[in-house]
């Protein structure tokens, strides 16, 4: 089939019943659920934008195995054109969500495609499992379907491991082996879109220690599996609040879930590692996963740090604010921002690494600096808007008050911004704002950006520890060496 269309991604959403909770009501129908109907049409989206000739030949190529047409998320890159070919692809999607969809399509798409281009380190542990990825990513690429994906275990009591937790199957763990495959039991968190998606994706984060064999897991199953239930977190909208209110919220609703697994049964042929605390623990190290979906996030990041620091200058335009010294500062800061992460990545892709298999990747170094630099530089951006904004960003009237005739005089005078912004066009951008950095959804978008890849501070201390492997900080030997030089010339 190759490249889907936004209709057929709907259907496949209406054609099924995953087992979704939502605010403690069970969900009938996704796409008639109002929380997540809106996010299903923005992801269609998406894949009508593989059929538009704007965009088809910059984000879909023809696949060499079967001459479909397929996003570029499933490249596997081997050199800095390819990698080019998929930066396009991100930046598409990434802008039509102005970065506020960090797991759309191509993320996961990216995950499987690094996973089957090292189906070698699954070989080294099970022919079988090596056999099951690739087989999965054919699936996946071919079907052009959407995962979400759960790598990590509930927050119950971080100081033990999964066996020591006080409930054998808190975290999920296989429990048996049957001739079909296995059964396992247990919740693992935390599914972005979930409700939505096709398909999930199980694996694992490293920190397994020996004694938690059975939670050392990698699957995957569809949506709909008897028996994987889908928690839906508080929603930040109802569905229901008009587009002019909340013109980001009530578009871009990333809901996130708590898997919670009731003895499913996962075919054989779906098992990617079992029983293996090894495996487990080096599958991210190891397959690429922990760079290839890199460059996604810093692609989308990338976006989504120049929209908040575009709606900010906006905002500090549409009243005059930016005619002040230290808004002049604060704004400068954002731009500078932008521009760092762009370089980075720029240079990511320039200075890209080859694997001995002939894959391209984008450089870990600065790849990596773009994920320690952006969890920082997002919540600053959040600030400067808040700071910026300050009173005015609680203050604006709604879109009923603009159409009540006994108000719009008052609100078409009071409202308006500095001369040349009307009333509408200020209370407009201060709306965007307010979205980004005062209701709930912003502050998800916030929490994302700080945690979507794994803990910042343990990623750094990582990031030191092997840059310590790799560096000898020579210049400080040549910087001794002048020194002891001199101290000989004086001493002569
Ligand atoms: C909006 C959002 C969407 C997400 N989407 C997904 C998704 O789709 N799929 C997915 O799998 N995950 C997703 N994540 C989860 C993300 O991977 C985790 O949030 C992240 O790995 C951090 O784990 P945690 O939240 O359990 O925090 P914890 O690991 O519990 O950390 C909590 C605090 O304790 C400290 N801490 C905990 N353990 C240790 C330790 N061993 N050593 C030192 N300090 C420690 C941390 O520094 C931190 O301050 C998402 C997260 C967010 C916020
Ligand atoms: N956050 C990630 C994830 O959820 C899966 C794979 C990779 C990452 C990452 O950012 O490294």
């Amino acid at each position: 089939m190759g490249i889907r269309t936004g209709e057929q991604y709907i259907n496949a959403v209406k054609s099924r019943k995953p087992e979704v909770w939502l605010a403690g009501k069970k969900v009938e129908n996704v796409f008639d659920e109002p929380v997540l109907r809106q996010t299903v049409i923005e992801i269609a989206k998406l894949y009508d934008m593989q059929h538009d000739p704007e965009y088809q030949d910059k984000i879909t190529h023809f696949c060499e195995e079967t001459g479909e047409r397929v996003n570029n998320a499933f490249l596997i890159p081997k050199n800095y054109e390819d990698l080019i070919k998929r930066r396009a692809a991100f930046e598409a999607f990434a802008k039509a969500t102005f970065g506020l969809m960090g797991r759309s399509p191509d993320f996961l798409n990216v995950v499987i495609t690094s996973m089957y281009s090292h189906s070698s380190f699954f070989e080294k542990y099970n022919k079988q499992w090596a056999e099951n990825i690739r087989r999965y990513y054919r699936l996946v690429r071919d079907n052009d379907l959407f995962l979400t994906h759960a790598i990590i275990n509930p927050q119950n009591d971080r100081s033990k491991s999964s066996h020591e937790q006080q409930d054998m199957f808190t975290h999920l763990g296989a429990v048996k082996e049957t001739p079909e495959g296995l059964v396992v039991r247990g919740a693992k968190f935390l599914a972005t879109l979930a409700p939505v998606a096709d398909e999930v994706i199980i694996y694992t984060f490293p920190g397994y220690k020996p004694g938690d064999e059975r939670y050392a897991l990698a699957f995957a199953l569809p949506i709909d599996t008897p028996g994987l239930r889908i928690i839906c977190r508080e929603p930040m909208q109802d569905g229901k609040r008009p587009l002019f209110d909340h013109p980001l919220a009530s578009r871009f609703e990333e809901i996130d879930a708590l898997l919670v697994f009731k003895d499913v049964l996962v075919p054989w042929d779906r098992v990617f590692i079992y029983n293996n605390v090894e495996a487990a623990n080096l599958l991210y190290p190891k397959t690429g996963i922990a760079q290839q979906p890199a460059h996604q996030s810093a692609v989308r990041g990338l976006l989504k740090l120049q929209f908040a620091t575009e709606v900010t200058c906006r905002l500090a335009d549409s009243i005059g604010v930016d005619v002040f010294l230290h808004v002049q500062e604060s704004l400068g800061e954002l731009i500078q921002a932008v521009e760092s992460i762009r370089a980075l990545l720029r240079i990511a892709e320039h200075e890209y690494e080859v694997t001995p298999e002939g894959e391209a990747m984008p450089n870990w170094v600065p790849l990596e600096t773009i994920r320690g630099l952006l969890p920082k530089m997002y919540p600053r951006a959040i600030e400067l808007m808040q700071t910026i904004g300050a009173g005015g960003l609680l203050l604006s009237p709604t879109g009923a008050d603009f159409e009540n005739p006994e108000l719009r005089e008052d609100i078409e005078r009071y409202y308006i911004g500095r001369a040349g912004v009307s009333a509408t066009d200020r209370v407009s951008v201060f709306k965007l704002a307010w979205d980004l950095c005062g209701e709930a959804f912003g502050q998800r978008l916030l929490q994302y950006e700080r945690y979507y890849t794994g803990d910042p501070i343990r990623k750094k201390a990582i990031f030191y520890n092997s840059i310590k492997r790799q560096r000898t900080f020579d210049m400080v030997d040549d910087a001794l060496q002048v020194s002891k030089l001199k101290e000989l010339v004086t001493n002569k």
